[in-house]
């Protein structure tokens, strides 16, 4: 059976007859006390991770009607579509091809162009990264989207990797005061800066671009300078030849925004880790690409994470998702995730244009654990809402060769303490703590005043809130590339289900156009036409 969306499948109706009988009521604590091999009926091992989904709601018989959804909407056909570059980007007639990015030389399509692009890259970051011949200390990347969040998340992840004497700084807010916090401290001389925009016609990043070449000129540097210490990562050569900038690292149109590190947009993850490291995070990518392509549905990593995604959304009704990295190179990735999962999926309409009679993508949201942990944890725990939880753990910390000694005693111990909290929070999620057991907790002083039945009511924990645990043994280039290509599969499954284009973001363009006819308006005043809170805005403002 073929359908090109989910509820057309007749798995879609079992599946919520499923829910309505059992699925709703599943309880986890239940299931781990009848099912004696449930952590090993429930992990997988893929490349570079380990996967716990034991703690989900999730049976035999959920997995299984999930899968036939699967099969009915073609999610494998889809799948080798995708990656056979087919157009699958409908709505801009484009096929997407990042995995082409990361295939080895020789494999894969467009491979002699995919490995020249690589080659010159890494030539060029090689040579910035020999800061005695180079001169250049500091690296400005000036970008936004998906021209920043994988560099920028990357970079972050990697910092064990990266080389004393070289920093990296990002710039993305049309907000100047994020460019002039990083001037702050930059000489001229010392200082390289990557303009990367796929498009070229991104107005933050075309403003900061031009400001730090107006900052770089007002500090004594010649115009003859700027084609040493400014070059672009683009698709269209042409904008950023005109803008003034003469390296261009060039690539194609069927490298989503998003999907983008992989490409030339990769050049700061590049100048940071070197072109060997760079090399490994392409082929942890790649491992987990032939994963993703070759390995049975039912034990396929971003397959039973997607397929869940769908569960959770569209049954359970979950509106969100929370991820909690235990590792603090990793706090930008919630942020990443949010452009990854909902720019690619956050849609309402079919490949038909026709309205969906059901959720698509949850809100994504996180931190960096354990600091979530004395935020909003409170609510994951006892709030009104049932949130799933990713936790990411790393195994084997990296604190850098400056740590010795003492000092790495000391953080090793964190280390233990950082796993031990991670374990005790999802742990805590699905455990719960019922009223009987509150009742018996002896109550704290300050509590005296209130019946001992009413604080064993504010001191009880429902329990049963889904977790999911990925384990990395540590956090590497290649653990890093696989973890990403996890999450972007995983979208694509989302995504093929729903039958929705996940890879194209028209939703950002109302905002952009209407930006464009209110810009002059800031100056002149005029707020004629205007609706009522703009046009009052506006008056404020002025
Ligand atoms: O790389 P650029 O062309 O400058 O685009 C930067 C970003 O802006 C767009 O508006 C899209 O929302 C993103 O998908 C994109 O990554």
């Amino acid at each position: 059976m073929g359908v090109s969306r989910c509820d057309q499948s007749p798995h879609w109706a079992l599946l919520q007859a499923h829910f309505n009988a059992s699925g709703r009521d599943f309880d986890v604590r239940q299931a781990f006390a009848t099912e004696a091999d449930r952590f090993a009926q429930w992990s997988v091992a893929a490349p570079e991770l380990f996967l716990d989904l034991s703690k989900n709601r999730i049976d035999a018989p959920t997995l299984d009607l999930l899968l036939q959804l699967a099969r009915d909407c073609g999610l494998e056909s889809q799948r080798d579509a995708l990656l056979a570059g087919a157009p699958v980007n409908l709505t801009e007639g484009r096929a997407v091809l990042h995995t082409a990015l990361r295939a080895p030389a020789g494999a894969g399509l467009h491979s002699e162009a995919v490995q020249a692009s690589l080659s010159a890259m890494l030539a060029y970051a090689e040579s910035v990264r020999d800061t005695a011949r180079s001169g250049i200390t500091d690296v400005v990347h000036i970008g936004i989207g998906g021209s920043d969040l994988g560099p920028a998340m990357v970079v972050g992840a990697l910092q064990a990797y990266t080389q004393p004497g070289l920093r990296l700084h990002f710039v993305s807010n049309v907000d100047g005061h994020d460019l002039a916090g990083v001037l702050r401290d930059l000489q001229a001389p010392t200082t390289l800066f990557v303009v990367a925009s796929k498009t070229f016609t991104t107005q933050e990043t075309l403003a900061n671009a031009l400001s730090a070449k107006a900052w770089f000129l007002a500090a004594g540097m010649r115009q003859a300078d700027v084609a040493r210490h400014f070059v672009a990562t683009s698709s269209n050569t042409a904008a950023a030849a005109a803008f003034g900038i003469e390296t261009t690292f060039g690539f194609w149109d069927w490298v989503g925004g998003r999907y983008s590190l992989w490409s030339v947009i990769g050049l700061p993850i590049a100048i940071a880790i070197g072109a060997e490291n760079f090399r490994s995070l392409l082929a942890g990518a790649h491992a987990m690409d032939e994963h993703f392509a070759h390995t049975p549905l039912a034990r396929n990593a971003p397959v039973l994470l997607g397929l869940l995604d769908v569960w959770y959304r569209n049954f359970h009704g979950f509106t969100s998702r929370s991820v909690a990295p235990y590792h603090q190179g990793l706090k930008r990735l919630p942020a990443y995730l949010q452009q990854l999962e909902m720019e690619s999926n956050g849609k309402r309409v079919d490949l038909q244009g026709q309205v969906l009679p059901y959720a698509t993508s949850p809100v994504v949201w996180g931190e960096a654990g354990s600091n979530g942990q004395h935020a909003y944890f409170q609510m994951l725990h006892q709030g009104t809402d049932v949130i799933p939880v990713e936790f990411i753990a790393v195994k084997k910390p990296n604190f850098g060769p400056h740590v010795q000694g003492e000092l790495a005693r000391g953080l090793a111990d964190q280390h233990q303490k950082l796993l031990a909290n991670c374990l005790a929070q999802s742990q805590a999620l699905m455990q719960g703590k019922s009223y009987e057991e509150a009742l018996t907790e002896q109550a704290p002083t300050a509590s005296k005043t209130l019946a001992p039945e009413v604080l064993a009511r504010h001191r009880s924990f429902p329990g049963n809130r889904p977790s999911t645990t990925m384990l990395l043994d540590a956090l590497s280039p290649r653990s890093l590339g696989a973890l990403i290509a996890l999450y972007e599969h995983r979208v694509f499954v989302c995504g093929a289900l729903w039958g929705i284009n996940s890879f194209d973001q028209w939703g950002v363009e109302l905002g952009k156009a209407l930006c464009n006819k209110l810009l002059p308006r800031l100056s002149n005043g005029d707020a004629g036409g205007l609706d009522g809170s703009t046009a009052g805005l506006l008056q404020k403002i002025l």
